[in-house]
């Protein structure tokens, strides 16, 4: 699925948190975000998922504008993790999960052995089966991020937006989560702080003070004098002997 942002402002108490922003993000592509605390990428990925809506430009998906399509349409299509998920308190971690199948019923269409086989898929792809009986409450902020993930993939989106989806969790699920968002067969629009896991992106937007300012693959936007003038810090980028990635290092604040 194409999704794509036109010409998009959004201001609050008259402070421009988006500028003019325009992307197009290609069905199947991982497009990742990056920007300093503050630049806009939350917000951005709010307008994306539909729960914003610009009154300056225009979100497609698949070339049909966003505020054409009933919410439920968008459900279907579209999954949002965010940051700061809402507490889903006195529920279990299957029942959390199996949220994400909601868009899906209907009274002509009930909950079918065909939603528990996805709902158990979502919980395995994530490592999170063994705690599918665990109340919410309980888990750790790394699990509920998992269970997050779990119930956004359980939604089986055509899009799936990411808003730092590894910030709670452990280096090897950081690297599991990220390996299966780069093999699913879906668009997916991430934003991460880790600008070494961001060059594993087919391409990436920098925001920076609500504005998109670069945008391209890993290796054209993530130079040092891009980290020097948008992050404010000092890089060496560094040739991995192994398999000639590179890796950043990051020195001192400018
Ligand atoms: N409802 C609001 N009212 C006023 N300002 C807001 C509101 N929501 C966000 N902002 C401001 O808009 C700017 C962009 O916020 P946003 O959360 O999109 O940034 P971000 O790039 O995701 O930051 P971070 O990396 O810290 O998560 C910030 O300065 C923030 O304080």
């Amino acid at each position: 699925m194409r999704l794509a942002a036109e010409r998009i402002d959004w201001t609050i108490h008259g402070h421009k948190l988006l500028d003019d922003v325009s992307l197009v993000v290609e069905p199947g592509e991982t497009f990742g975000l990056i920007g300093p605390n503050g630049s806009g990428k939350t917000t951005l990925l709010r307008v994306l998922a539909g729960l914003r809506k610009p009154k300056i430009g225009r979100v497609l998906v698949d070339g049909l504008p966003m505020n054409r399509m009933r919410r439920r349409d968008i459900a279907q299509s579209i999954s949002f993790v965010e940051q700061q998920a809402e507490t889903l308190d006195r529920i279990e971690v299957r029942e959390a999960v199996a949220l994400g199948r909601t868009p899906f019923l209907s009274p002509l269409r009930s909950w079918s052995d065909q939603d528990d086989a996805i709902v158990s898929q979502a919980l395995d792809d994530v490592g999170m089966h063994h705690l599918a009986g665990r109340l919410w409450h309980t888990l750790s902020g790394g699990e509920r991020q998992r269970v997050h993930i779990a119930r956004a993939l359980a939604q089986q989106p055509r899009v799936l937006l990411l808003d730092e989806p590894t910030n709670h969790l452990d280096i090897r699920h950081q690297l599991s989560i990220l390996q299966l968002v780069r093999q699913l067969p879906v668009t997916v629009v991430i934003a991460l702080h880790d600008l070494n896991q961001a060059m594993d992106c087919d391409r990436i937007g920098v925001m920076d003070a609500g504005r998109l300012v670069d945008i391209g693959t890993p290796r054209q936007v993530l130079t040092a004098e891009r980290l020097r003038r948008t992050f404010g810090v000092h890089v060496d980028i560094l040739d991995d002997p192994i398999d000639h990635s590179r890796i950043m290092r990051f020195r001192n604040a400018v």
